[in-house]
């Protein structure tokens, strides 16, 4: 395919997610199964500026003039993937798969006639208009950075799974994909975000893969995971394990000694983790389905619980920024509820003397200290730790410092560590 007819095919994707509510995944393979022609390196091309437009729909749309799904690309073709306006121009002149002959206020508009820093803050930080107040309470005087951060693509991250290989090892299997170490996890590996209409690789199809030896985790992840602190011979609950990527980071963490119990509200999500554990030759992660009855045995006996906890994915708006304008005020008030539900179930499990972890992948205040300090007036068992010590004992003095409101929770973000957006807090229980 030439240029303009991607441009087109994302036009026509964009138009089904936005207009007709399909995930932007599905949208694509949709139009993928109805084009069989279109190979691989087109997919990805028209992938990218979907996510592109996505990420950075209200401000394209600002300096577009609207949010048309045609503004939208062209502003993304122009704007974030520096394609000259003149090439563009001449490109889709008279190319019949293509979006057709730009008007001379498209030309105007791509030429930069409206300027970004005249739009309110909400619209130059790419987050919806009626979430800005919480975020700009958060971030203050960064907060258009924050949210900027978001819009970039992400990289690929990967975890070493440490009872399978060593980072030497992954480096080296890895090496012609372009794997790099992470900036800041010292078992991370990272392949740099594609540029242009190019694509990550995919890892899943190499044998250290297939063997065990690494699983695609960002880095965020991985450091609130390496967070936790856990020890060999531990007895630790990972109260909402979902498909266990964090289960599994803990088991290698432990060096494959002591138990993970792996729970979740959901037995559908923790599904896939039985293979998982499997390939990963995690053997102390022991897959705990629900009813939460299946737990009582643990009652006030682990030494450690981390609450991975529902929440409003801010912090992956990165890697699905068609959430972000999915978000609602009512599913955002339904995840404060759920949260409140996993601190009141999950702390009973610990023991006197030890630990609670609470962690949200979202970078709202309401959802992380809000909780955090709600629970603690509420539970004065529990004292606030500080995560400071922990994170250069673990990451590193040098390492990209996290953003901390109060001195002892962390809120990692894409603008100050390089990751996605992860809130982390420890409670130890008297
Ligand atoms: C952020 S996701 C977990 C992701 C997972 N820990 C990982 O690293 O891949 C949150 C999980 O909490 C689960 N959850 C929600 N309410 C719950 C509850 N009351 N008890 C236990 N799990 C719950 C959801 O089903 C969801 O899988």
């Amino acid at each position: 395919m030439r240029q303009p007819g991607r441009i087109q095919a994302a036009i026509d994707v964009l138009t089904d997610v936005l207009d007709r509510h399909t995930p932007v995944a599905m949208a694509l393979r949709d139009w993928g199964k109805a084009n069989r022609f279109a190979g691989s390196k087109d997919r990805s091309a028209i992938g990218n500026l979907v996510y592109d437009a996505l990420r950075c729909k209200s401000s394209l749309g600002f300096r577009m003039g609207g949010e048309s799904p045609r503004n939208l690309i062209l502003g993304a073709t122009v704007f974030m993937n520096d394609t000259a306006v003149d090439e563009l121009v001449a490109l889709v002149a008279d190319d019949k798969f293509g979006p057709g002959a730009l008007s001379g206020d498209e030309v105007a508009l791509l030429n930069g006639k409206i300027d970004l820093t005249s739009a309110p803050d909400w619209v130059q930080a790419d987050v919806p208009d009626w979430l800005w107040p919480a975020f700009e309470n958060n971030f203050t005087d960064d907060a258009i950075a924050e949210g900027q951060a978001l819009t970039a693509r992400p990289p690929l991250d990967m975890r070493v799974n440490t009872i399978k290989a060593t980072v030497g090892d992954a480096l080296k299997a890895l090496s012609e994909q372009g794997a790099q170490p992470c900036p800041s996890s010292p078992i991370g590996l990272r392949v740099a975000p594609a540029v242009g209409s190019g694509r990550l690789p995919n890892v899943q199809i190499e044998k250290i893969y297939q063997t065990g030896g690494i699983e695609i985790q960002d880095e965020g992840s991985q450091i609130v995971s390496l967070l936790v602190n856990a020890q060999p011979g531990e007895q630790i609950l990972d109260y909402c394990a979902g498909g266990g990527g964090k289960s599994l980071a803990l088991a290698a963490d432990m060096n494959n000694e002591g138990a993970v119990h792996a729970f979740d509200i959901d037995k559908r999500r923790l599904a896939p983790l039985y293979q998982r554990a499997a390939r990963n030759g995690a053997d102390i992660v022991n897959v705990v389905e629900p009813p939460s009855k299946n737990l009582e045995n643990l009652l006030g006996k682990m030494d450690k619980v981390l609450i991975d906890a529902p929440c409003s994915g801010v912090g992956t708006w990165r890697r699905k920024p068609d959430a972000k304008w999915r978000l609602s005020e009512d599913s955002l008030e339904k995840r404060y509820k759920e949260q409140r539900v996993v601190l009141a179930g999950a702390k009973a499990f610990v023991k006197p003397g030890g630990l609670l972890f609470y962690v949200t992948c979202s970078m709202l205040a309401e959802e992380n200290e809000g909780q955090v300090y709600t629970f603690l007036e509420a539970n004065p068992e529990f004292t606030l730790l500080s995560a400071g010590e922990v994170y250069e004992e673990r990451i590193g003095v040098d390492a990209p410092k996290p953003w901390s409101e109060d001195g002892c929770t962390l809120t990692l973000t894409p603008a100050s560590t390089g990751t996605d957006g992860f809130y982390f807090a420890v409670m130890a229980k008297e």
